[in-house]
């Protein structure tokens, strides 16, 4: 098996604050990570290094294989799907959705070629009924529900083929219906043995699809612990990430988490 993310001690300084304190992490081959941890614990920036959109203060992050300033960063672009709040505001509204995936294929955010490869077409279509939005292909960006642009977003990460996927808050925003849609179609991804490697970003245990076997907690950038879900997810490790006393359980793949009853 193979190293997909090193991070070595990395340390990330901006404007005085210090937002990673020298962060150890590894994520190989099969591996599907959820990023853990409350408001401000550094976990956007643990994926922004990740996708190659930032450099570390000092430390060393290695991404499928190039380390981060020995290598351009444009190359990483088609190994690395990213989904996230930000780069969802830089779609063009007014662009139909089956483009907004198919234009991925050359990294770009508007559609700029007027003619696609079919495959390219059948690939675009593919991803984006495995996640229930194949009937929305002709409708444009703008006009899809928070949930709908949810899931054409990570259509669109996936259509390059990347070898790693990046997920920030994938969740977020989205009504219960919403949220458990999306959920069963990451956790039908994070079951096929074809897909890349993962790395999701929540608040929320409730968020975690079955099917995802490890993640990183964080507070105040530095690592709480990092390892097999099962032994992240305990009462208390969460309820040291997140500084109240927490009760966790599990059923059927699922987690939920609250506040303990004294
Ligand atoms: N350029 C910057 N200058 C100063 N501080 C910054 C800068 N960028 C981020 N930070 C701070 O770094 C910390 C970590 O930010 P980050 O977005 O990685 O956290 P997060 O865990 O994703 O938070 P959230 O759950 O609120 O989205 C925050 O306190 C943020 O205010």
């Amino acid at each position: 098996m193979g190293e997909v993310l090193e991070f070595d001690d990395v340390f990330v300084r901006r404007g005085g604050t210090t937002i990673l304190d020298h962060v150890d992490w590894s994520v190989d081959d099969g591996e599907r990570w959820v990023i853990l941890g409350p408001n401000g614990a550094g976990k956007t920036t643990v994926v922004q290094l990740a996708a190659g959109r930032m450099h570390p203060t000092s430390g060393t992050v290695t991404v499928v294989g190039e380390q981060l300033g020995r290598t351009d960063l444009a190359d990483l672009r088609t190994l690395v799907g990213l989904t996230s709040a930000a780069l969802a505001d830089r779609l063009p509204p007014g662009e139909r959705a089956l483009d907004i995936v198919l234009t991925a294929s050359y990294g770009q955010t508007g559609r700029w070629r007027e003619e696609y490869d079919s495959e390219d077409i059948e690939r675009a279509e593919a991803l984006l009924h495995a996640f229930g939005v194949a009937h929305l292909a002709q409708r444009t960006y703008g006009t899809l529900s928070s949930g709908e642009r949810q899931r054409v977003q990570v259509a669109r990460a996936l259509m390059p083929d990347p070898e790693l996927l990046l997920l920030d808050e994938p969740a977020a925003g989205l009504d219960l219906g919403g949220r458990e849609e999306l959920m069963a179609a990451l956790s039908e991804l994070a079951g096929d043995a074809r897909s890349p490697v993962s790395v999701m970003v929540t608040h929320h245990v409730e968020e975690i699809p079955p099917g995802f076997t490890h993640g990183l907690l964080l507070r105040d950038g530095e690592v709480v612990t990092a390892g097999e879900l099962g032994d992240v997810l305990t009462p208390q490790h969460l309820s040291n990430a997140f500084g109240l006393e927490l009760e966790v359980e599990r059923h059927r793949g699922r987690y939920t988490a609250r506040a303990a009853v004294r």
